[in-house]
C-alpha cells in the first residue's frame, strides 16, 4: 500500500514523515526528488539554463534555487513552464523510488508531496492523508523557518490548492495545529489502521 501525504507549505509533512519513520515506515519525498532532477548534468537543468540564462546557475554548477523561486512565484506562466519541464521527470523517479522501497519489504510506504493532487501524483497512491493547518499557521511557520518574506510566502500559498479543496479529497486527515506530541499521537493511530489494512501487524 502507498499512502500519499500532502499539505501546503510548512503544514508539517516532513515532521509527519519522521514520525512514521520512527514506527518503521519509509517515505519518498517529492521535494527531494525535485532536487535530483535538476542536479548538474541533468537535462532539466540544461533546459532551465537555456530559458533563464546564467543567473539561475551558481558558480558550482548547481541551480540557484532562490533566484528561480523568485521568478516562478512572481510569474505563474514561468511556474507552469518549470512544472512542464520537471514534473514528468519527478513522476518517473518517484515511481522508481517507490518500487525500490516496496521491494525491500516495508509494511506500507509514504509518498510525501506538497503537490500530490495538483500534479496528479495522487494517481500513484492508494490513500491520501492530508496534513491540515490554518493558513495563518502556515505563514508563521514558513517565516520562522525559511528566508521567504511574507509576500512570497503568500504567493506560494496562492499557487497551491485551497485548504477546503484539499480536505475534500482526503481519505485521512491529521490536524497539525497542536503540539508535535499531538501530531505523533495521531500518526500512531493512523499507523495502526494502515497496518490493519495491509494485514502487517
Ligand atoms: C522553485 C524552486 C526552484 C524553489 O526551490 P526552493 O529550494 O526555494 O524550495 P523547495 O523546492 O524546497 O520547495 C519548498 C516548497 O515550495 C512549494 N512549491 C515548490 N514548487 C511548487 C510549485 N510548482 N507549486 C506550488 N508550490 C510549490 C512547496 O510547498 C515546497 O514544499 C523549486 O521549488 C522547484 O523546482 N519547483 C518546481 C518543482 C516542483 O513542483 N516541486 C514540488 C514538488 S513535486
Ligand atoms: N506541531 C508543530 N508544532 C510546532 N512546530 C511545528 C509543528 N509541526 C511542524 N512544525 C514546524 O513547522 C515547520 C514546517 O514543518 P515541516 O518542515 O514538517 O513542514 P512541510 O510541510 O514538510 O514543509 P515544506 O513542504 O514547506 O518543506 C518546521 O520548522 C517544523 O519544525
Amino acid at each position: 500500500m502507498i499512502v500519499g501525504v500532502t499539505g501546503g507549505i510548512a503544514s508539517g509533512k516532513s515532521t509527519v514523515a519522521r514520525a512514521f519513520a520512527t514506527l518503521g515506515v519509509p517515505w519518498v519525498d517529492a521535494d527531494d526528488v525535485a532536487r535530483e532532477v535538476v542536479e548538474p548534468g541533468e537535462p532539466a537543468l540544461a533546459e532551465i539554463a537555456a530559458r533563464h540564462g546564467s543567473k539561475v546557475i551558481q558558480e558550482d554548477g548547481y541551480l540557484n534555487r532562490r533566484t528561480l523561486r523568485e521568478i516562478v512565484f512572481a510569474e505563474p506562466s514561468e511556474r507552469l513552464w518549470l512544472e512542464s519541464v520537471t514534473h514528468p521527470r519527478i513522476r518517473q523517479r518517484i515511481l522508481t523510488h517507490l518500487e525500490r522501497l516496496q521491494s525491500e519489504g516495508a509494511p506500507y510506504v509514504l509518498l510525501v508531496s506538497p503537490l500530490l493532487f495538483e500534479s496528479g501524483q495522487s494517481e500513484m497512491v492508494d490513500r491520501c492523508l492530508v496534513i491540515d493547518v490554518p493558513e495563518s499557521l502556515q505563514l508563521a511557520r514558513t517565516a520562522a523557518r525559511d528566508d521567504v518574506d511574507e509576500k512570497q510566502a503568500r504567493a506560494i500559498l496562492a499557487a497551491q490548492m485551497p485548504r477546503s479543496e484539499r480536505l475534500a479529497r482526503a481519505d485521512d486527515v491529521i490536524d497539525n495545529s497542536g503540539s508535535e506530541e499531538d501530531l505523533a499521537a495521531q500518526v500512531a493511530v493512523l499507523d495502526r489502521r494502515y497496518r490493519e489494512m495491509t494485514g502487517s501487524r
